[in-house]
């Protein structure tokens, strides 16, 4: 646990400006890549929803997930995402990481990460304010599995055909290649803090090959230590 905390130059391409999507390479490194797989492979579990009997299997989200413990490799990453989003955000209001890993023919539908109200009062930690979708492996046989925002308009260049899908007819709006090291951090809220239905999203299938991603969610205020310690409702 001795680790020193060093973080790898990142760099920041804003996709969006409304809603904000920021692309960043290089946000995770290979060997903090390769730990978190390690440490995740034996306690992957069917991934849930929220629903009204609480947190459900079902076929929205057919992915495996977990949280992962805070070790220093973790605390070094969530320390790079509570920096990016500069100095004003705290440790606490961060949910424990949570990685999902698909395999072929597994998706998660259309979502959006910002809860019900429901699900977000003030004991939760508020909404999701932001995410990072991170991408923590690829396996080189993989196909599909990209990331889609349906209703974003996609970034022209023809430097970002490697980091999006280039050949996607427009009105699929802005897909996003799973590509390992890389990462895209959003704002979910309105400036008057109501979810953003623009952010909705989804993981399309993977094709072939394996997919591991891993979510960093940011509530609005800290989240509650009874909320955290029981790990609920914060796992979908
Ligand atoms: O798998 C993806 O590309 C996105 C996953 C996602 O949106 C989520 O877990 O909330
Ligand atoms: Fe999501």
């Amino acid at each position: 646990d001795d680790l020193e905390c060093v973080h790898p130059p990142t760099q920041a391409h804003k996709a969006s400006s409304s809603p904000l999507i920021i692309y960043l390479q290089n946000f995770i490194t290979p060997q903090e890549r390769a730990h978190l797989k390690q440490v995740s492979e034996p306690s992957f579990r069917r991934s849930v929803v929220a629903g009204h009997d609480g947190a459900q299997r079902s076929d929205i989200r057919t992915s495996q997930s977990t949280d992962v413990s805070r070790d220093a490799v973790v605390r070094c990453i969530e320390q790079r995402a509570l920096r990016f989003q500069g100095f004003d955000t705290r440790e606490e209001q961060l949910e424990p990481l949570q990685l999902v890993k698909y395999g072929p023919g597994e998706h998660y539908d259309f979502h959006t990460d910002w809860l019900d109200p429901q699900y977000s009062t003030s004991f939760n930690g508020g909404n999701r304010m932001t995410s990072f979708f991170v991408y923590v492996y690829v396996s080189n046989d993989t196909t599909g599995g990209g990331t889609n925002f349906p209703l974003v308009v996609p970034p022209r260049d023809e430097r970002w055909c490697g980091l999006l899908e280039c050949d996607d007819a427009y009105a699929n709006g802005l897909t996003f290649r799973p590509v390992e090291g890389n990462a895209i951090f959003w704002e979910n809220l309105t400036p008057a803090g109501l979810g953003d239905p623009r952010t909705e999203h989804a993981g399309l299938p993977v094709t072939t090959g394996v997919k591991i991603g891993m979510n960093i969610w940011t509530r609005q205020v800290p989240v509650s230590d009874e909320v955290r310690r029981q790990d609920m409702p914060l796992d979908f």
